[in-house]
């Protein structure tokens, strides 16, 4: 995929002074007092560079509760005026574009079930016309990076340059560990391509639950992300929405300050050791997939072969046994299963391709 975008460094629009930025708030603005306290408590802790919260909650099903709306943008203003903190909300209508602007909201974001829309996004392009406003966008719900790079492309085209990306994971249709699977290959396949776009972790929406926010949240500092966005709520237990996986506002800052964040420290041989390294790697790739078109050759003779005898391609007795051994023998190397179960995979698909085209040609 090729693609351009004219995005402004954080640091031009946000002053972290060099540390990753923080977005922390409660998942909904319930009430006045409890956006108070909530803030009040973020703000004494002394972490967060922005306040978020909110207001429109799009809801899988109707009966939840799916936020104050209007009414909660005073309470939110008036926090901003009490603790001197940006306010960031969720906008998925041109409508809440122009109330969160009215009531002097300074980030918006757009979130994973409005980016999944084309339709919505260019709806929300057009209301941003000639607005300066920094825009977060979350990935959308399924792992279509294409969609993603579209919401950017189209918020890009009303004129915005203050924007990040928030990855906040992908829906799964079974139950896992994590509320939404991180897909991280994602975030950096992202990342490749528009290596100035600031990319912000949401642990809270990845985990759905609180035990699982510290890795993951250390996951994304790993990956060297520029920030993170994590719920928090004075009484998280009490929460009218996501209550399984928001802090308090002291238990964030226990687990901010556990993060370790990598800071490059070059030592003298830093970089020579990094170079020797990279080399085996350019060279181990090399090996790799030299080997791999050594296999694809025996296929493409298994191919001819199959055709000469008028045998079908897939044959899934051998794949199924050829499968299960691989498995066997990557658990043995130590290597993860999911790598080798989605390479043999892969493999075998192209197998089947390469055979497939073998069939239809005529023998020489
Ligand atoms: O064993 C075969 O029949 C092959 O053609 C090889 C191969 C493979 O790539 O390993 C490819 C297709 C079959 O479904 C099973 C295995």
């Amino acid at each position: 995929m090729k693609a351009n975008l004219d995005v402004l460094p954080l640091s031009s629009w946000i002053d972290t002074a060099g540390k990753p930025l923080i977005i922390a708030g409660p998942c909904s603005a319930e009430t006045e007092e409890q956006v108070s306290e909530t803030v009040s408590r973020i703000a004494k802790e002394g972490y967060a560079h922005v306040i978020r919260a909110g207001v429109w909650k799009p809801r899988t099903r109707p009966g939840s509760f799916e936020g104050m709306g209007e009414a909660a943008l005073p309470w939110l203003a008036a926090m901003k005026k009490e603790t001197g903190l940006p306010i960031a909300v969720e906008v998925a209508t041109p409508q809440h574009i122009e109330l969160a602007l009215k009531y002097g909201i300074d980030i918006l974001w757009i979130g994973a079930r409005t980016t999944v829309n084309p339709f919505n996004v260019q709806d929300l392009a057009d209301a941003l016309k000639g607005v300066d406003v920094p825009v977060l966008i979350k990935n959308p719900v399924n792992p279509d990076l294409a969609l993603w790079v579209g919401a950017f492309e189209r918020i890009a085209g009303a004129g915005i340059k203050k924007m990040a990306a928030i990855h906040r994971g992908f829906s799964n249709a079974q139950e896992t560990k994590f509320r939404n699977s991180p897909m991280w290959q994602l975030a950096v396949e992202l990342k490749t391509l528009f290596p100035q776009l600031p990319m912000i972790g949401d642990p809270s929406h990845m985990a759905g639950k609180r035990a699982y926010l510290y890795e993951l949240a250390q996951r994304a500092l790993d990956l060297n992300y520029d920030g993170l966005i994590i719920e928090s709520h004075r009484n998280p237990d009490e929460a009218w929405s996501d209550a399984s996986q928001q802090l308090t506002p002291e238990a964030l800052g226990e687990m901010l300050r556990s993060l370790e964040i990598r800071k490059p420290s070059y030592g003298e041989d830093f970089q020579s050791e990094l170079d020797q390294l990279r080399q085996k790697i350019d060279n181990i790739d090399r090996e790799l997939l030299e080997v791999l078109a050594a296999r694809m050759a025996v296929v493409e003779k298994l191919g001819e072969y199959k055709r000469e005898n008028n045998v079908a391609v897939l044959q899934l007795d051998r794949w199924k046994q050829l499968h299960n051994s691989r498995a066997d023998l990557g658990k043995k190397l130590n290597l993860y299963p999911e790598l080798v179960e989605e390479m043999f995979k892969l493999i075998h698909m192209e197998s089947i391709r390469k055979q497939t085209e073998v069939m239809n040609q005529q023998p020489a």
